[in-house]
């Protein structure tokens, strides 16, 4: 591990999610059996905002399902605000790579819909749902349905629906993978501004080391599998409130990148070596 490696929360404050020795895999084709993760302990603060890097293939979104609840480990466990999670993890708003939008609701519906679920009021929901909307400068877009709606504007839907619904912890994997560039780099500077204003604990998988450290206070590295585990965990130490683009250009962005570069390389040869093997 560098130097930057910091260790789990202090033992007094119960984080908000803690993976403990956890192992996960999946069974095979032909009767064997796949070890994707194996031993990965993770604490993630309250308020703590901790991207996942690794390579392709390694669990990044493996770990993400046990912390939603929608895999259960084969063995260690999961514990959310200290609790041990058995089924789904309702504290947690999970935000994908692809995005759960109805393509048959509106946006403002799209986004009132989890509170109806959750018993609100039809004229109360479609109240707060218009405020988050305006909050991510879609006011003028409430009665567009999915289609109607740029890749950017439907991923800001997206952001909302979760958040409208107020999880303590936030799931992102990959949330802005398919977006080009510039709408990335808005997107990272709206998730920065909602984050700062109400902080939840968020575990952000991403393949792209320069939105992770942008982003995050704490980079977290995956081996390569099978059996992947955390073999690096930087702080980033870098100012708050910040500018996810403009940051990339400081001296200690870089710093910061070549030493986690340096590990995260390493795993990647491998991953694309076992690759080519298999
Ligand atoms: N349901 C499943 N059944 C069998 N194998 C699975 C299943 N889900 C994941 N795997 C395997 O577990 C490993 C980890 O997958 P996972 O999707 O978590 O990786 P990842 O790091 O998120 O990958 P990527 O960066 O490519 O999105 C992979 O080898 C994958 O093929």
């Amino acid at each position: 591990m560098a130097q930057t490696a910091v260790v789990a929360a202090p033992s007094h404050v119960t984080p908000a999610v803690r993976l403990d020795t956890i192992d996960i895999g999946f069974p095979e084709r032909g009767g064997g059996y796949y070890r994707a993760v194996d031993g990965v302990s993770l604490d993630v603060a309250e308020g703590e905002f901790v991207a996942i890097v690794g390579p392709t293939g390694c669990g990044k979104s493996t770990l993400l399902n046990a912390t939603a609840g929608l895999l259960k480990p084969a063995a260690g466990t999961v514990l959310i605000g200290g609790t041990p999670l058995a089924g789904l993890n309702r504290d947690a708003g999970y935000l994908f790579q692809a995005d759960a939008l109805m393509p048959w609701k509106t946006a403002i519906e799209n986004v009132a819909v989890g509170l109806e679920v959750r018993g609100v009021r039809s004229a109360e929901a479609r109240e707060r749902a218009t405020r988050w909307l305006a909050r991510v400068g879609l006011k003028a877009f409430l009665d567009r349905y999915p289609h109607q709606l740029s890749g950017g504007q439907r991923k800001r839907v997206a952001l909302v629906q979760v958040l409208i619904l107020d999880p303590k912890i936030l799931l992102m994997d990959e949330p802005f993978g398919p977006l080009d560039a510039q709408t990335r780099a808005l997107m990272c500077e709206l998730l920065l501004k909602l984050w700062s204003e109400d902080r939840k604990a968020v575990m952000f998988v991403t393949h792209d080391l320069e939105e992770a450290i942008a982003l995050a206070d704490r980079v977290i590295i995956m081996s390569a599998g099978p059996g992947a585990s955390i073999i690096g965990d930087h702080r980033v130490d870098l100012e708050r409130p910040r500018d996810p683009a403009e940051i990339r250009h400081s001296p200690e962005f870089g710093r910061i990148y070549k030493a986690i570069w340096q590990e995260l390389k390493t795993e990647v040869i491998k991953a694309y070596e076992q690759g080519d093997q298999g």
